[in-house]
């Protein structure tokens, strides 16, 4: 914890509680801005911020995630030399080793030695973001449940990855390694990766099963960070769903399918929707899982789900709302990681929240995911609407 004197000059308060963190400690990283807060009061507290924002009939106890270990995906800066690289982030522009973060699931730790020695055995110069000279700008991490790795070099250019790609097999000696690839981000941007992926090594999908749910990740496509979190969430919504037992789910923003495969029994329709086709083909592709824009997909149909469930990017499902409120759609199961916007969508669909549930995908910090079943409003059938299309398709 950090007391403030004047002149805003941050010094350490020595009888505060030390973090397990030694970066927090020092004031060295802030990511985790709550990580002096004890675990069950920030629990308390996102779930107290949840019920400010979203009105619900029935609000669950909140989900607790394990304080550390959680984060199946690392995004690692790499600053320094190629003789001392950093593998962390960026601070005042130079790079800040974070290797001991404590987030981190353990073989994403383990792999940050082997890491650090591929680098400089390589000579992959890493990216100067002052100077913007050197090649290396980033490697991206992800651990599948199973303790296997898939690592993505980001690159300024295609100029390493001839020698990264021959190099390959050393690293598997020394880590985990299912899949290996290289990006392209020319451009001197704070993005993440860039459009070009070049795949490089093992199997391009990366088991993320979870049980008997089979899921597969390719390098582009989206996996929730936070591996047993993300398995209870998709078990939850299965048992809400069935709970109502609809004949017909549609899974929009369903990315690699993880609502739409643990919501599928032979007795039902299910179909996936999702704009990144890497996530599609990942998901098993047609004709379950759709590549494509999910409202436009949505009103071509003529038809409507007994059952929808949404998990949209933070922004929210922006004018689907509006197709919602007038179709004769009565159940949406809304997962989201950003309830104001999921608020917003759900008063502008004429909904109301029935059951909500905070799962803690992000420990120590101020986000959160939340799973709500929102119904119809009485009085607010899409048949009474003006614009109802449904009626004006004649279904
Ligand atoms: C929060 S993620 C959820 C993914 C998935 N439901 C899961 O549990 O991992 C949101 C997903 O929406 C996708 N997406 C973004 N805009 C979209 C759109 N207009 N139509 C369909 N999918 C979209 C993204 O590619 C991403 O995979």
């Amino acid at each position: 914890m950090l007391i403030r004197l004047r002149y805003d000059v941050a010094v350490p308060d020595q009888s505060a509680p030390l973090t397990p963190c030694h970066y927090f400690n020092e004031g060295l990283c802030r990511s985790c801005t709550h990580l002096a807060t004890p675990y069950e009061e920030q629990l308390a507290q996102k779930q107290s911020f949840s019920e400010t924002i979203l009105e619900c009939d029935s609000w669950l106890p909140p989900v607790a995630s394990a304080e550390f270990g959680f984060r199946n995906k690392a995004k690692i800066i790499i600053a320094g030399t190629v003789a001392e690289p950093t593998l962390g982030i960026l601070r005042n522009g130079a790079g800040q080793d974070l290797r001991d973060c404590l987030l981190y699931n353990p073989i994403i730790t383990e792999a940050h030695e082997p890491l650090t020695e591929f680098i400089t055995r390589n000579k992959l110069t890493p990216y100067s973001v002052p100077e913007r000279t050197g090649e290396l700008k980033s490697i991206i991490v992800t651990a599948s449940p199973h303790g296997r790795l898939m690592v993505r070099f980001v690159l300024r250019s295609p100029d390493f990855v001839e020698r990264i790609s021959s190099d390959l097999d050393w690293l598997a000696e020394h880590l985990p390694l299912d899949v290996a690839s290289a990006n392209i981000l020319p451009e001197h941007v704070a993005l993440p990766e860039g459009p070009t992926e070049i795949h490089l090594f093992g199997d391009p999908l990366l088991d993320m099963s979870l049980g008997p749910l089979d899921l597969r990740l390719r390098p582009q496509g989206f996996f929730q960070t936070n591996t047993e979190i993300t398995r209870v969430l998709y078990a939850t919504a299965a048992a809400w769903a069935d709970e109502v037992d609809p004949s017909s789910v549609w899974d929009l923003y369903c990315g690699v399918g993880g609502f739409a495969k643990s919501m599928a029994a032979p007795w039902r329709t299910v179909t996936g929707v999702e704009l990144s086709e890497e996530a599609v083909i990942a998901a098993g592709g047609a004709p379950l899982f759709v590549a494509g824009d999910a409202g436009q997909w949505a009103r071509e149909q003529g038809t409507v789900p007994d059952l929808l469930v949404v998990n949209p990017p933070r922004r929210g499902i922006g004018d689907l709302a509006e197709w919602i409120r007038d179709s004769s759609i009565d159940r949406v199961l809304y997962s989201s990681c950003n309830l104001v916007s999921a608020a917003k969508d759900i008063e502008i669909m004429g909904f109301k929240a029935e059951r909500a549930q905070v799962f803690d995908m992000f420990p120590h910090t101020d986000h959160l995911e939340c799973l709500i079943m929102a119904v119809r409003e009485a009085g607010q059938q899409a048949s009474d609407h003006p614009n109802n299309s449904a009626t004006a398709n004649g279904f």
